[in-house]
Order: C-alpha cells, then structure tokens, then sequence
C-alpha cells in the first residue's frame, strides 16, 4: 500500500491523534479509509459495503471516547475494517482475511482496541452490559462501554434480553444503534418497521427540546384530570420524540442522527458520553456510503468477488468451475416447495447467501426471512410443522448453532419432521473460525430421532433432500462452501442409514461422509500403483451403516475416515462407536477431520491439506496406515514397477 496516499493513516499507531485533527483531518482521514477498502476489493472478497458506512462513526467514535481505557464492542464485527485502520493495523491491512494475517473479524491477539473476536451477530449489547458491570465491581468505573450495533442484528432476541437487563441495572452505557435499513438484505421485522418511523423523526436538531418545553407548559388540573394528562403527556412526547419502545424498558433514546456528518455525531456522542444509565444514540448511514455502485446496491456489495474499479464501474473477475452446493440446494428447495405447497423455506437474514432470492420471489407465501434470530427460526419451524407444513430451516451451520435448545426441544423431543440444510458446513476459508461449520455433525447427531446426512456430489443433494422430506423425523443435511462434484455414475437411491461404495480396492478403505469424498476419490487415484484403496460414501452420521462399518474394518486392512468437521464428536466418533458396539479391532481405524482447536481463517483449500483432508495428506495417511498394517507397498509399487 502507498503511504503517500494514506498519510494520516500511515502516523495513526494508535488512535489518540485523532482528538486533535481538525475537521478536515477528520474528512481526509475518513477519503483514505474509503481509498484502502476499495484497493482491498481489487485483491480479494471482503466486507465492503458495510465498512464504507461506518468510517465517519468510527472516527467520531475514536474521538470521544479512549478506547484504550474504555470498551469499544462492534457487534457481529464484519464492519471492523476502519476500526482496525486507525488502530495501528494500517500497514498489516493487506494481509486481511488472509492466512497469518489480519482476520476480518476484531481479534484480541491484534490489539487491545479489539475485545472479543466475534462474527455472529446480537451480542455486543450483553457483552457491553457485562464489561460495564464488571468494570464497577474491579473498581474501574471510570471506564466508558459503548457497543455500536446494526439495524440487522438488532432484533435477534439475546439484543433484547441484554436491554431488559441493562434497564434494570442502570449502569451507564452508550448503544449506538447504525441503522442503514439493510442487514445483508432489507432488513425484516416489525423491529425494522418501527426503526422506519423513528426514522422519519425530525432529525435530533433541537426541534424535540422545543416539544419537550412546550409540553412542560401544558397547565396541571385536579387530581384525576393531572394523572390522566401526565399520562397523555408522557404518550405525545415519546410519540413525538420518538423512542418509546426504549424508554419503556428505561433506556434512554436520543436521534435519530445523519450518520456521516461527522461533527454532529462528536456533539451527540459527546452528549450521550455523559448521561446517566443506559442511553441508546440512534445513528443513520447508508450502508455503502461513498462508492456509488455500493450505495446503490448494498446487498451484492456485502460481500462482492474481487472487482476493478473502472471509472466508477466495478468490473468483477469471472468466476469459474462448477455451480456451488448452495446452488443445487436452491434449486432443490425450489422443486419441492413447486411440488408440495406444504413446504415452506424459512432463513434467518441470509436469503442471501441461501441464494434463495429466486425462491422468495416465485414462492412468496411459503419463504419465510425471520431476521438475524435463529432460535426463534427453528422453534417457528417446529409450530409450522405441527400444524402439517414441511418447514426447511436454511441456516448456516455456525448459525444453528444458536438454536441448539429449540433444536433439542422443539423439535427433536416432540420429534417433528424439521428439515435442517446446513449450509457452509466445514471450513469457510477467510472468514475464519467465527463461520468454520465444524460442531454440527456433533450437537445433531445426539439428539435422539435426528438424522444426519451429507452429500458426496451434486445429485445427491436434491436425493437427500427428497429422502428427508419423505422422512417422519428430523433430518440435517450438510454441505461446504464450495462446488459440488459432479459424479459420473448413477447414484443408488437414498435409503436412510445406508451408505453407498463408489470405488473397490483391497488394501484399505476411505470412507468419506459429505464432501470429503470428492478428496477421497482423488487420494485412491494418486496411491494406484501402491495401494488398493475402497473408497466408500458414508451419506450418513446417524443413523451410520453398521453392515459398511463391519465390512470396512474387516475387508481391507485398515480404514480412514475423513470429514470436514472436528475429530470430536464427529463422523469418525460414530464409526468408531459402531465398532466397538460391533465388537471389531478399532486399532487399524484412523480418523481425520479438523483438530480440536479453532482453525484459523485462510484458503480453504489451503486449511484442508494443514488439516489433512487434501488428497496427498489422505494419500500420505493411507501410506501411513498401511505401513502401521504391515502392508509393504512400497515393495508392491516395486513389484508393479517390475512388470
Ligand atoms: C447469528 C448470525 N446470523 C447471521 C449472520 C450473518 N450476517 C452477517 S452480517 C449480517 C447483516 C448484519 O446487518 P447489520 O447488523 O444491520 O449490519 P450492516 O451490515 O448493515 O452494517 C448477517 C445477517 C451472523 N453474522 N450472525
Ligand atoms: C458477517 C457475516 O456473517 C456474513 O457476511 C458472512 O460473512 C457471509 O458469509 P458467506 O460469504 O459465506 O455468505
Ligand atoms: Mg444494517
């Protein structure tokens, strides 16, 4: 990066100069912010239009508060990067979401200006609460707390639990409420709905003190009539001003404010800084602010692909290879909600990236986006399918893992047919362990009734899908973020509880459950020569084919398994369970899947062979597992060689 064109930036090693820039310091500060984040998206995906939209609060942010001393949460964390680059991470920012470099994300092990390194949305309002409360109990109550929070992430329901807490305890603290009517897409709700009233307040320019005198003027009769008019008083100032729904629950409203002007904001923040208890400063910007194609077209400019800007004209790279597993998911869903007007999709704010727009457009009556509130979107399953609907609950695996309690009560224990397709299972790449989906086979597989299953290629997705469907209990299907194989034979029709064996061999066995398969195949492909390898599709966790368990342990000499998710708990846990149950020798089953620790944020592809589920890290542990078997292949090879 050129510093000549980042000057300010370049001197920031820590954010306390800040307080001393003039307005236009501020403003050149904020052009540079919006400089580095577009050359960002000429090398690679990132979060971009939602960092364009909170550089002038960031900066306001960083010039009335400390946040050495005083706590600084951004919740969900994707809109980080201007944070990050007027906190002395200007010159590592290239390496952002890159293996060893930056995450994108705040991250502790960076700087103390980060707190908790997070990506899933709602809980900077608890964690706010809690710094707060534990600062006063270790006697450091000069600390100021202030979660910022956007309008999507608002309602998640743990949002409200923090506020009904933070109205009772009173501690001082500033929410900063960034509304920019989106979350990935429009944001949804009633929450969303009042958000738009407040909005089309008069801004906060005085104009509410002048209502709140005139009110104060308003003449007290007797008793009966003073309670009555107290009453009605109270009810047209907050109608007017706004805020109710907060000031009910005693926290203080102030805004709505313009967002981007950022010495207004200094003037509120400076103001809300000082007031007493918990005081929620509702800010307005335009997610996308100061690129035009973001501003116009904030829900592809969440997330884009690389793009060269072209004056003003954002020219992406085209993507190649296969269509994604998301895509033949969407395309699943689409037949059976075509096929069965009982059949519902519900998404918790990733229509998205659910690729489920064509879906809410063609089946407007049975899409359901319930926001960024997943435990309320699988107890909503639950209630639609006790009244006969098929509900589909579309949610990331890192993000059902919020539903977990709806998921064991719900759902499992009253044994309703919820089909959960959880997508981005296994590593997510740059995101990082924030978004890897790596629990989901372990926290679904121990509910009792559940079924989990994975695709091995494409087909297998709409098959399993259908299977599920037809199923009278609760079924998980899971799948990567990344292209789905294409196989060239017929595939055997879905039966629960059966796996399927796409390649014959005598020396060892591979059994892959999902996506592996695809390294899997490629691992047997690089061995002929030296070893034989059986590669089987497990298609199932749970219930898992014991007759394949049996046949795998004793037909070959030894046995892998390989899944895109932690060795703990996992797919391999399962096989291991059913041979011990089976009373077969355990000791030539090797198990490979993620370690137990959080993988960091990375390629994929790159993460995958440091977790030993490429195909040359599957090849080298087959070698090694039949070396341990006393197979000599390297004398085969040898004697293959001598032919
Ligand atoms: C629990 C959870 N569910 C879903 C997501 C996916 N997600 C990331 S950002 C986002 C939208 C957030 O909207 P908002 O809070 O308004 O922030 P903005 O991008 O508008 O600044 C969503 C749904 C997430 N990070 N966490
Ligand atoms: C911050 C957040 O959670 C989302 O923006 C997420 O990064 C989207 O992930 P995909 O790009 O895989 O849809
Ligand atoms: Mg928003």
């Amino acid at each position: 990066m050129t510093e000549a064109y980042h000057p300010h930036l370049a001197e920031l090693t820590d954010a306390s100069p800040l307080k001393g820039y003039s307005p236009e310091q501020l403003e050149s500060t904020a052009s540079e912010i919006r400089d580095v984040l577009c050359n960002l998206l000429a090398t690679r995906t990132a979060h971009f239009a939602s960092n364009l939209g909170v550089v002038e609060l960031c900066l306001a942010l960083h010039c009335e508060f400390d946040f050495r001393t005083d706590r600084l949460i951004w919740d969900t964390g994707h809109q980080i990067y201007p944070h990050k680059l007027i906190t002395g991470r200007y010159h590592d920012f290239p390496t952002i979401r890159t293996q060893g470099g930056l995450m994108g994300y705040p991250n502790p092990a960076e700087s103390d200006y980060d707190l908790f390194m997070t990506g899933h949305a709602g809980c900077s309002v608890s964690t706010a609460v809690g710094l707060r409360s534990g600062d006063i109990l270790v006697g450091e109550p000069e600390r100021r707390t202030v979660a910022v929070i956007g309008d999507g992430a608002f309602p998640s329901g743990i949002v409200f639990e923090a506020l009904n807490n933070a109205g009772e305890l009173e501690d001082d603290l500033t929410i900063v409420l960034n509304d920019n009517k989106m979350s990935i897409c429009p944001r949804v709700g009633s929450v969303a709905g009042y958000l738009d009233r407040l909005r089309s307040n008069p801004y906060y320019t005085g104009l509410k003190s002048e209502i709140g005198k005139l009110l104060e003027q308003i003449p007290m009769l007797g008793d009966p009539a003073e309670r009555f008019l107290a009453q009605m008083k109270e009810g047209v100032k907050a109608g007017l001003l706004g805020g109710m729904l907060f000031e009910e629950l005693n926290i203080r409203y102030v805004g709505p404010i313009d967002g981007h002007d950022i010495g207004l904001l200094r003037k509120y923040l400076a103001m809300v800084r000082d007031m007493k208890g918990p005081v929620l400063l509702h800010v307005v910007t335009e997610k996308g602010h100061g690129y035009k194609p973001a501003a116009a077209d904030p829900v592809y400019f969440h997330t884009p692909p690389a793009f060269e800007d072209r004056d003003g004209k954002p020219v992406t790279r085209k993507s190649d290879g296969l269509p994604a597993y998301t895509n033949h998911a969407r395309d699943a869903i689409s037949r059976a909600m075509s096929a069965d007007g009982k059949v519902s999709v519900i998404t918790a704010a990733m229509c998205q990236g659910n690729k489920l727009e064509p879906v809410r457009e063609k089946f407007p009556d049975q899409f359901f986006d319930v926001g960024i509130c997943e435990s309320h979107a699988v107890a909503f399953a639950a209630g639609q399918c006790k009244s006969g609907a098929r509900p589909i609950v579309d949610i990331y695996s890192t993000f059902l893992q919020r539903s977990y309690d709806q998921i064991f009560q719900e759902v499992c224990l009253q044994d309703l047919p919820v089909v959960f397709m959880m997508d981005r299972a296994g590593l997510t790449g740059p995101d990082g362990p924030t978004h890897h989906g790596v629990y989901d086979i372990g926290y679904m597989r121990m509910f009792p009734n559940m079924v989990v299953m994975a695709p091995g290629y494409a087909q297998e997705l709409e098959l399993m899908l259908t299977a599920a469907l037809g199923h009278d209990h609760p079924c998980g299907i899971r799948y990567p973020k990344t292209s789905a194989m294409q196989l060239e034979s017929e595939p055997l029709p879905i039966e629960i509880g059966k796996s399927e064996t796409i390649r014959e061999g005598d020396d060892g066995t591979i059994v892959a459950f999902g996506a592996t398969l695809e390294n899997a195949l490629a691992a047997a492909d690089l061995l002929d020569g030296e070893l034989s390898i059986r590669v089987v599709n497990a298609r199932f966790a749970k219930p898992i084919d014991v007759d394949m368990v049996r046949q795998a342990v004793t037909d070959g000499r030894f046995v892998v398994t390989a899944e895109e998710h932690t060795q703990v708990g996992g797919f391999g846990s399962a096989f291991l369970e059913a041979a011990v149950a089976e009373r077969l020798d355990t000791r030539s089953i090797h198990i490979v899947g993620l370690p137990d620790r959080f993988v960091e944020h990375g390629d994929r592809n790159d993460l995958l062979h440091q977790c030993g589920l490429s195909p040359e890290a599957l090849a080298d542990r087959c070698r090694q597992a039949a070396k341990e078997a006393g197979i000599d292949h390297v004398l085969r090879s040898s004697t293959v060689s001598a032919d």
